[in-house]
């Protein structure tokens, strides 16, 4: 693994009226890195991965990617400069079919990677070749998620947030999931894993950084950060 920081958050502060979703939130991502991003319901995950794909401006701070402030950045500017993200609720194009769905970040990446062969490519890397010509509607969930991994790493993002893409599948189709993430890591994708399926989480993630209540409370080796009696307290209701 490199030790060149891919990801910095500074100091990131989010409000919504008068309620603040995330404080003073600090953090590095190595390249090549496998980081869990924890803490329970509300806490401000979502918020963090918003703020950072530029779904909506943080109010405090900012971030650095690959050594560039990403402030003012449209997302789809930042997805251009390599930084993708899924959504915890899948979303394809449902009027298309599962190749096109793939033709579209391909076309975003320049006229000419948006080619049948390219998105081909994408749909084999995620197992879902033979579904090229489906609809979404004719998907089962755990296809959904791969389609929604397709759509996101399609361009080749050197930072992936893979947000909640384990939530209510099977033992085994977490498995499957678990298999695709470690290969695109493998592949040299950095990437941060926001999951609330435990098993997944820590058998992926070489770092554990927790949120709780908007703030950074843990960061580091996930065994010694999951036996932090704070962590334990706040995360795991023990
Ligand atoms: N657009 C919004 N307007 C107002 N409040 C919001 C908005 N988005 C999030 N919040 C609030 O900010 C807090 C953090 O929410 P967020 O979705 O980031 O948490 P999370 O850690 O991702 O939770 P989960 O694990 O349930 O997905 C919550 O209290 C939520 O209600």
């Amino acid at each position: 693994m490199s030790t060149d920081i891919v990801l910095r958050a500074e100091g990131v502060g989010k409000r919504f009226g008068g309620f603040t979703a995330l404080s003073g939130v600090e953090l590095e991502v190595r390249a090549g890195e496998r980081l869990g991003l924890i803490g329970p319901n509300g806490s401000g995950k979502s918020t963090f991965t918003n703020c950072l794909a530029g779904a909506f401006p943080s109010h405090d701070g900012g971030f650095t990617f690959k050594g560039q402030k990403l402030a003012g950045l449209t997302s789809h500017e930042r997805a251009r400069r390599g930084l993708a993200r899924t959504f915890q609720l899948p979303r394809p194009f449902r009027g298309l079919t599962v190749l096109e769905n793939i033709r579209v970040p391909l076309a975003y990446g320049g006229r000419d990677s948006a080619t049948d062969e390219r998105a081909m490519e994408c749909l084999q890397s995620v197992e879902l070749a033979s579904k090229a010509h489906r609809m979404p509607r004719e998907l089962t969930q755990v296809e959904l998620r791969r389609l929604e991994l397709a759509r996101a790493t399609a361009l080749r993002p050197e930072l992936l947030i893979a947000d909640e893409v384990m939530a209510g599948l099977s033992h085994a189709e977490v498995d499957q999931i678990l298999a695709l993430l470690f290969r695109l890591n493998g592949n040299g994708t950095t990437i941060i894993m926001i999951e609330h399926v435990m098993r997944a989480v820590t058998e992926f993630s070489q770092r554990l950084a927790v949120l709780v209540a908007g703030k950074k409370i843990a960061d580091g080796d996930p065994r010694a950060v999951l036996s932090m009696p704070e962590v334990e307290e706040a995360y795991l209701g023990r």
